[in-house]
């Protein structure tokens, strides 16, 4: 980013020096002051991204100075000079606001460095501030957000989509809000004082999830002691959100493209059909053009469901929403947590904005909230943020702030992580192959996609790393 910097001694060599150094080393532009007041005449013109001011100066020092500058702009970059010997005066300045400061004589690299470094987290810096306001003007999408054009495209499509019967399918890498879409979809349709119902097609097992999805007569199969109502009974009139579609059996996508065909279903071990009146969403992961290339999907199911589709991107191809999404995400643990933190450090910031997220909106979400549990101040550190995978900065010490939470909290925080280390681990061990990885955890297949989902931990991740138990492919 081109910056325009302004620079204030009331030594000429120096000046003289720091511009040809600008000019010749960066792209910024650069302007000089030798006169505090007309410094601070400057500023209130504005346009500047920095100011780099010597500390001693005749007619007024650098610190009434900043003090100045931050009455006309509290949000301008301010970097003192100081002599060696005189860093005291240097961190009182930092106090009051200064974001760096610099030893004279200073090494040509230094300062350059401090340019580049304030230059850009001034940038995002703004660049928060104008999203923040966006937040402010957000269009009844409640919690689902986003400022990038491929957001508000997608907004746009969901209010011209959501007055419509049409059926749905987003599609999209875990974590990306497809279910927020559904949700979102749901909320602006005229449906919307009706139920909108979720079912998740992993987690149940097949035999359960049909008589979950159409219900079931009395003695229909053991344990069926009366009758039950069907999901898609509960949501008539409303919205069935088939959550992970792509991993639905072949015996129930026969069933559901009935449903969807005929617009009828018949409760398990009933003879009577009944008639469905609900709008239809469904979300998956996975590719569904391959899983029918491999035979694992129905063509004419996925037609039937594909009338209107959504294809969420990844966070990494829309980080433009990272600022607006952290701050979000720390408002609302910050309030869950009773903590008083106010906002990110642009360095933290500047951290966020450089990760990759396999496990996209969720795993940033993950972070924050880590970050909100584990900060102690008012503003969120790139420290709070453990994003040198926690591992091993983690085991063994307890972190200090969960003393400072009800037993409770502190127990489900520390489970969080094991959860979250654990499975790293495991998935680690076992090159991402899910079903291997349950199998040696002793556990479900199904709870391990649980724990992973709610750890934000996907397979992805994993992806090329050697299956240490079995040569054995994927099998999930
Ligand atoms: N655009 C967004 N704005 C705000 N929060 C979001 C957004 N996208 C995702 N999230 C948050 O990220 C988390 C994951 O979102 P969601 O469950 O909708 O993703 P998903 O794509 O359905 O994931 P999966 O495929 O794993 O089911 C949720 O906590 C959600 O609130």
């Amino acid at each position: 980013m081109k910056g325009r910097i302004l620079v204030v001694d009331d030594e000429r060599d120096m000046l003289l020096l720091l511009e040809r150094i600008i000019t010749e080393e960066t792209d910024h532009q650069v302007e000089t002051a030798s006169d505090p007041m007309v410094a601070l005449e400057c500023v209130k013109a504005g346009g500047f991204d920095l100011v780099i001011t010597d500390l001693k100066m005749p007619k007024m020092d650098g610190i009434r100075l900043l003090e100045g500058i931050k009455e006309i702009d509290p949000t301008l970059s301010v970097v003192v000079m100081t002599a060696f010997g005189t860093i005291e005066t240097a961190v009182e300045a930092t106090r009051k606001g200064a974001c760096d400061y610099i030893t004279k004589p200073f090494r040509r690299e230094r300062i350059l460095v401090t340019i580049e470094n304030v230059i850009s987290i001034q940038s995002i810096t703004r660049e928060n501030r104008a999203l923040r306001e966006a937040l402010g003007k957000q269009n009844g999408f409640a919690s689902l957000l986003g400022v990038t054009p491929v957001m508000r495209d997608i907004f746009d499509r969901i209010r011209q989509v959501a007055p419509t019967q049409g059926t749905v399918l987003i599609t999209g890498p875990s974590g990306t809000g497809k279910e927020l879409v559904a949700k979102a979809i749901h909320a602006h349709s005229r449906q919307k004082e009706n139920r909108f119902i979720t079912i998740n097609c992993t987690a149940i097992p097949e035999n359960v999830l049909e008589s979950e999805l159409f219900g079931h007569v009395k003695g229909a199969f053991t344990g069926a002691w009366k009758d039950k109502r069907g999901l898609v009974a509960d949501a008539h009139g409303g919205t069935l959100f088939l959550d992970e579609i792509g991993d639905l059996s072949p015996i129930l996508q026969t069933k559901l493209l009935r449903l969807l065909q005929e617009g009828e279903y018949r409760p398990v071990g009933g003879n009577v059909t009944r008639k469905a009146d609900t709008r239809f969403i469904s979300a998956t992961n996975r590719h569904l053009r391959k899983e029918i290339a491999r035979g694992r999907f129905r063509e004419d199911l996925f037609y039937r469901l594909n009338v209107i589709h959504f294809e969420l991107p990844s966070l990494a191809q829309r980080r433009g929403d990272i600022p607006l999404l952290g701050h979000h995400f720390l408002k609302k643990y910050a309030g869950i947590n009773n903590k008083r933190i106010s906002g990110i450090h642009p360095s933290a910031m500047q951290r966020l904005m450089a990760l990759d997220y396999p496990g996209n909106v969720r795993e940033l979400e993950n972070i924050i909230e880590r970050g909100v549990i584990f900060c102690r101040t008012e503003t969120l550190m790139p420290e709070d943020l453990f994003l040198e995978r926690e591992r091993s900065q983690m085991i063994g010490a307890l972190p200090p702030s969960l003393g400072q939470l009800p037993f409770k909290d502190a127990k489900d925080q520390m489970v969080a992580i094991f959860h979250r280390q654990y499975i790293d681990q495991l998935l680690r061990d076992h090159g991402g192959n899910v079903s291997r990885a349950a199998q040696k955890a002793g556990i479900q297949r199904q709870y391990l996609h649980r724990l992973m989902k709610e750890a934000g931990i996907v397979t992805d991740q994993y992806k090329g790393l050697p299956d240490h138990q079995s040569a054995e492919p994927e099998m999930n």
